[in-house]
């Protein structure tokens, strides 16, 4: 097996050599690429703070068995799933996962209540992303947080997204990883307002006031995430893409940019080099929305292809945050962060694989049917080989071999839950 895996490999290094591409330089790339692993997907986005229903205009379907109930189970199902996937790679915390027995309220959260996180990344060599958790409280409040019309309310978010930050820049600070804190707000109307100015002008001065505190680039990096629609805001989004992109723009943030929160025949590929011209940071939401923003486990379908496609070309690897965001409680959740991790993985593969300079040269010369022979081509290019080859080289499981461990895990812990 291991000399088919080997032979395999080399005869694909050498048609890959052929078009001029060095699949080692290739896979030293990749191992480089760090994804933050979105630890709500292991719970549903319940997180343990509040037992309160998911609210926020976001839904979680399915009962598969096994859902993560305390910080420690996470952990473990989290670990599980990152001995499957090749590399070394971030977490990515909502403000509900704090690890506390004390009854604390989110705009009262410390440091301290992250701790247990900080010494379990510290363990892992594991980097950690923050997000306050703007939903499912009673403060979420005829659909608005920040950006709401009472002055209470709003304070109570604007303190929240504050000791947030304080929280994110304690990770940046323990872990020596800048910690990318994204804030996503569910702010909108389910029908059409007559006022859609106020509650943007009012979201923009509560980010200023959250903002105000300087906190060094070198713990922390702060993105706005833009949305269209969601469930109970399907006329009126506050955060819509064109309020988030000038926010960042003028306020040197960094963009979130979430597959699923556009109008579905809008792609984020075709913006990554439109924003990135500009040097505004960029904080990808890999998601998968099937008719609407239903985020669906990431499958290795054209829009992932091309996002690669997208960093890889226009050297963005390394400059580009590459977060998932997905929630998908009718299968084995375990995985559910393997299958789109490894897919986010093998799409940057594909890509790295990819004779840039050469389609860009024919691009040029407007020998446009070379371009689209050679792309139909490399479709059929074995890239595979390269993947399992990675995957030995990464110790992690080749193929679909991870699979039969993540059943042995389901019914020796998750079904015992
Ligand atoms: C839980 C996440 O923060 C949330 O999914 C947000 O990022 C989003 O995409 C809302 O639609
Ligand atoms: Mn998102």
């Amino acid at each position: 097996m291991e000399n088919l895996l080997n032979r395999r490999y080399e005869e694909a290094k050498t048609i890959y050599a052929a078009i001029g591409i060095d699949v080692e330089a290739v896979l030293t790339k990749l191992a480089q690429v760090k994804l933050s692993l979105h630890c709500w997907q292991g719970d549903d986005v319940h997180g343990f703070l509040r037992n309160e229903a998911l609210s926020g205009g976001i839904s979680v379907t399915g009962n598969y068995p096994g859902a993560a109930r305390t910080p420690q189970e996470l952990r473990q199902d989290l670990e599980k799933a990152l001995v499957m996937i090749p590399g070394k790679h971030k977490v990515n915390l909502h403000a509900i996962y704090a690890d506390t027995d004390e009854k604390v309220d989110i705009d009262a959260l410390e440091p301290k209540h992250f701790t247990p996180w900080v010494d379990w990344a510290k363990e892992h060599g594991l980097g950690l992303d923050f997000n306050p958790t703007c939903f499912s409280h009673p403060n979420f409040q005829n659909g608005f947080t920040i950006s709401h019309l009472d002055r209470n309310i709003r304070n109570f978010w604007i303190k929240h997204c504050k000791v947030s930050r304080r929280i994110a820049e304690y990770f940046g600070k323990e872990l020596k990883q800048t910690c990318v804190t994204n804030f996503w707000f569910p702010d909108g109307f389910k029908d059409v307002p007559i006022d859609r100015m106020a509650p943007r002008k009012r979201m923009k001065e509560a980010l200023d006031e959250v903002f105000a505190e300087k906190i060094s680039c070198q713990y922390i990096v702060d993105a706005v995430e833009s949305k269209l629609f969601g469930i109970g805001s399907e006329s009126y989004v506050v955060g819509s893409h064109e309020f988030c992109l000038n926010y960042a723009i003028q306020n040197k943030k960094a963009i979130c940019l979430d597959v699923g929160h556009f109008h579905p025949t809008e792609t984020i590929s075709n913006k990554l080099s439109a924003i990135a011209l500009f040097d505004t940071e960029i904080l990808l939401h890999v998601s998968r929305p099937v008719r609407w923003d239903s985020d669906h486990v990431v499958i290795m379908d054209d829009e992932l292809q091309e996002i690669a496609k997208e960093l890889v070309r226009n050297d963005l690897l390394g400059k580009v945050h590459i977060g998932l965001d997905y929630f998908d409680a009718s299968i084995n959740r375990i995985a559910a962060w393997v299958i789109g991790s490894r897919n986010m993985l093998k799409a940057l593969l594909r890509a790295l694989l990819e004779p840039t300079e050469m389609l860009k040269e024919v691009e040029n010369k407007a020998d446009f049917t070379t371009r689209l022979a050679m792309l139909e081509e490399m479709k059929s290019y074995p890239f595979g080989a390269i993947w399992d080859y990675y995957c030995e080289t990464m110790d992690v499981p080749i193929r679909e071999s991870w699979l039969a461990d993540v059943k042995k895990y389901e019914i020796d812990v998750l079904l015992k839950r």
